[in-house]
């Protein structure tokens, strides 16, 4: 039995699929999260990614096909956007027990489990787009979920943010054993950090680990050119070590380090 299998199941959606009046949203979802696994959805806009991540959460029922959570099942849920009165003085602190009531130490704990403990007091406006993420992590994980489920976890978030946040998933998913679902537009970082994809197109094209997905001609044809890349980048595998300085062990006395395209560390 492989090692995933062993995990405990925490969702289980087999042929789920949505329909409103006579307009399907998604059809024919098989997924199954266990803990200590990340699951990520990917496809174009209007797919069929949020329609799925709400039948996991329960926010819709599957008007077709079944949906199974485990009794008892705790969810965090970190929204895409937040609707915040921006005219409100609000800190980080605040904003952390709006929907509940922690303890000092539990959001100390929080925050320093997403490396925000210095935010503690930032008023909410000044934060940039990664630390306000940290602190919408950090908000969801108070409630120690089974399952966290991230919608765009890196909107408005830079590219070295991107990397960074998502190292934090994979952090958080280490340290607590969540499971944890994912949708993302993003193609190359978030399918590095992923087990299982998923990818949608009002229904699901094609599913497994990122190696097998990224070569699946469903997605090629989704994704076209942009999947081109990922590929490369995919493809590029480390044949070399770095000294501290990042410079490539064993470069020429010129110090000259070869191009790699697409190329990057985390
Ligand atoms: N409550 C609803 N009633 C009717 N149609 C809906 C509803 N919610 C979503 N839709 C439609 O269902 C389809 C799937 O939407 P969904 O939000 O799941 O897509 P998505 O993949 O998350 O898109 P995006 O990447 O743009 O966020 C879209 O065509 C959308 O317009």
């Amino acid at each position: 039995m492989d090692a995933l299998a062993e995990k405990e199941t925490l969702v289980t959606l087999r042929g789920a699929g949505v329909t409103r009046g006579h307009r399907s949203l998604v059809r024919g979802v098989d997924l199954t999260l266990r803990r200590g696994e990340i699951v990520t959805l990917i496809g174009p806009n209007g797919s069929g990614k949020s329609t799925t991540a709400k039948m996991v959460t329960g926010v819709y029922r599957p008007t077709e096909g079944s949906v199974t959570r485990r009794p008892g099942i705790r969810i965090g849920y970190v929204p895409q956007k937040l609707s915040i009165d921006w005219t409100m003085p609000l800190n980080v602190e605040r904003l952390m027990t709006l929907t509940g009531r922690h303890s000092a130490s539990e959001i100390d704990a929080a925050l320093e489990a997403v490396g925000a403990t210095r935010l503690r007091k930032a008023a909410v406006q000044e934060l940039s787009g990664g630390e306000f993420q940290r602190v919408l992590f950090a908000r969801a994980m108070i409630r120690k979920p089974d399952l966290l489920v991230l919608d765009e976890p890196v909107q408005g978030v830079d590219f070295s943010g991107e990397v960074a946040l998502y190292e934090l998933v994979r952090s958080i998913r280490d340290s607590t054993q969540s499971g944890i679902l994912m949708i993302s537009h993003d193609l190359h970082v978030v399918m590095a950090e992923t087990d299982t994809v998923i990818c949608l197109n009002g229904h699901m094209c094609c599913t497994g680990t990122p190696s097998t997905v990224k070569r699946s001609p469903e997605y090629l044809k989704l994704f076209g050119e942009r999947a081109a890349q990922t590929l490369a980048i995919y493809e590029h595998h480390h044949d070399h070590e770095h000294h501290d300085d990042g410079c490539v062990v064993g470069a020429d006395e010129h110090g000259h380090q070869h191009e790699h395209e697409g190329h990057r560390h985390g």
